[in-house]
């Protein structure tokens, strides 16, 4: 499991193990992690040229003591300072091994490399307009943000507002002990470039963190949760997964969802619906069979006009429920709460319609946005996106990015509430059906794609080699 960690749980937990240690000691791990990756990446560091950018705080002590060191081994350090008192002990032993301030005025000589250290976890959003020009000076070169890209929120993933001012865009992000908010969330996570954390633990101790709110899931964690058949498995054991989907205007909508939810993952699969889709639903999947008993309902897809009966006589059998497309319109139309267990699998434009904001405000604010529909729906609420975003109604939420921006293909949706549903019928409690769902989703696309485009049903079809792929 990936755990993000707020700045106050950090900043505790920080506090806590530099009390066991003595002063220094943490941002010299810090800087000498980050300095080996610098280095890592330059290939060599003789005749290469890095420039810091370095604010006021500790970040730009991180870069500082990591310019050091790569001073040390060759490298010309030179660094634009955004304050009047950078960090003086990470000054002075950046000027002791070779390197440079800039003056006001010296234009220094085009890096290989930026390192971002304007702000850190201590940054309000928004980069100030001196640091917004150093970062202008060097455009096109490589950037390395020191923990997070600075300008982005990092407890939100939001991005400043134009008001605020602007954000570094890094190339890879290089952060300490845990990973912060920022990391996982989009709209920031996708300024973060790949993350790579420094361990902060070594002789003394190591952080101690809180159990994190936000989270994302890694194979091993999805192989673990995934239900398997064992020797004695029967079929109505392994659950069974109803599909009410598909009309006569969306007859695909109704196939692909049952493509998902017939992915092998549940022990049968029910279709009832339009009796056209119904036809096409057994002549394409001869396994799937009509009305009865089941362990949890797909519900909505491509449903049109009869999205809302539909959602009505799934709710009647009081099994979990995963609603999706035109049912999301009617998830408060029959009073209390929707079932004892719902997912609801809305994507930015429809999550604003149920929320009654526009679409920007959720693009702009994905994670605050489903934390918020997860509370007023009572609902796990899975956000579809580049990175999707699913909230428990604790206000836990899993991040999952495992698709590639391929997978943004017509019925992909659909796909994914059957799959959904099936992890329901199979037994998993609807926050780990939804993000075990958006994960092998995710997954089966990248191997569908292959770096090439996909279709639907390329996804459905690949599911059982993404469970294939999982660690034993
Ligand atoms: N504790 C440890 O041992 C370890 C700490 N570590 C490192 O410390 C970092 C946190 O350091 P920190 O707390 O000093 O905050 P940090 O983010 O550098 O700067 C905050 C200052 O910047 C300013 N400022 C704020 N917003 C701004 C803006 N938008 N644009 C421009 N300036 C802005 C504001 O000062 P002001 O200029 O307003 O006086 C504020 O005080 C952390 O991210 C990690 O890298 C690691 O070494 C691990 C061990
Ligand atoms: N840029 C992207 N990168 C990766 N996945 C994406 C991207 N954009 C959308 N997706 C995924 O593609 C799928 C699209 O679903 P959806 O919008 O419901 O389409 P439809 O309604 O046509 O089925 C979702 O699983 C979503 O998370
Ligand atoms: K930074």
């Amino acid at each position: 499991m990936r755990r993000a960690h707020t700045v106050e749980e950090i900043r505790s937990a920080e506090a806590a193990l530099m009390a066991t240690l003595p002063e220094g000691a943490l941002m010299e791990r810090a800087s000498t992690g980050l300095a080996h990756l610098v280095a890592d990446l330059l290939g060599a560091c003789y005749g290469r040229t890095v420039r810091l950018l370095v604010g006021s705080g500790d970040n730009g002590g991180d870069a500082l003591y990591a310019g050091a060191v790569l001073a040390r081994r060759g490298c010309r350090v030179e660094v634009r300072a955004l304050s009047s008192t950078p960090h003086p002990a990470g000054l002075a032993a950046l000027r002791a091994a070779g390197g440079r301030l800039l003056g006001a005025d010296e234009p220094g000589r085009r890096p290989d490399l930026v390192l971002d250290a304007v702000v850190g976890i201590g940054g309000r959003p928004g980069l100030r307009d001196d640091a917004a020009a150093a970062l202008a000076e060097v455009a096109g070169v490589p950037v390395v943000a020191v923990d997070v890209p600075s300008g982005v929120g990092v407890d939100t993933g939001e991005l400043p507002t134009a008001a605020q001012g602007t954000h570094v865009t890094a190339d890879l992000t290089v952060t300490f002990g845990t990973h912060r908010v920022c990391h996982l969330v989009d709209p920031a996570a996708a300024a973060c470039g790949p993350v790579h954390v420094v361990p902060l633990g070594g002789p003394g101790g190591d952080l101690v963190l809180a159990p994190a709110s936000v989270t994302a899931l890694q194979a091993g964690d999805v192989a673990r949760l995934l239900p398997r058949p064992v020797g004695e498995s029967q079929k109505y054991d392994r659950g069974v997964v109803g599909v009410r989907a598909g009309s006569a205007r969306y007859p695909g909508a109704g196939l692909l969802c049952v493509a998902g939810a017939a992915s092998g993952l549940a022990g049968m699969v029910r279709y009832v619906g339009d009796a056209e889709v119904a036809a096409t639903v057994k002549a394409q999947h001869p396994e799937v069979v009509g009305d009865g008993r089941v362990q949890a309902w797909a519900v909505g897809s491509g449903g049109d006009e009869d999205a809302r009966r539909h959602l009505a006589e799934a709710r009647a059998d009081e099994v979990p429920l995963v609603v999706d497309a035109d049912a999301l319109r009617h998830v408060t139309d029959f009073g209390g709460p929707l079932a004892s267990a719902a997912v609801l699998t809305p994507h930015a434009g429809e999550l604003a319609t149920m929320l009654d904001v526009e679409r920007s405000a959720v693009e702009a604010a994905p994670l605050a946005h489903v934390r918020r529909a997860a509370e007023t729906f009572g609902a796990v609420v899975l956000l579809k996106g580049r990175r999707t975003l699913v909230a428990d109604r604790d206000g836990d939420v899993r991040a999952v990015g495992t698709g590639p921006a391929w997978l943004a293909t017509a019925g992909a949706g659909d796909v994914l509430t059957g799959l959904v549903g099936a992890l329901l019928a199979s037994g998993l409690a609807p926050y780990d059906a939804a993000s075990v769902g958006a994960w092998l989703h995710g997954s089966a696309a990248r191997l569908a794609s292959a770096g090439g485009p996909l279709v639907a049903g390329d996804v459905a079809r690949a599911i059982p080699s993404a469970v294939r792929a999982l660690p034993a």
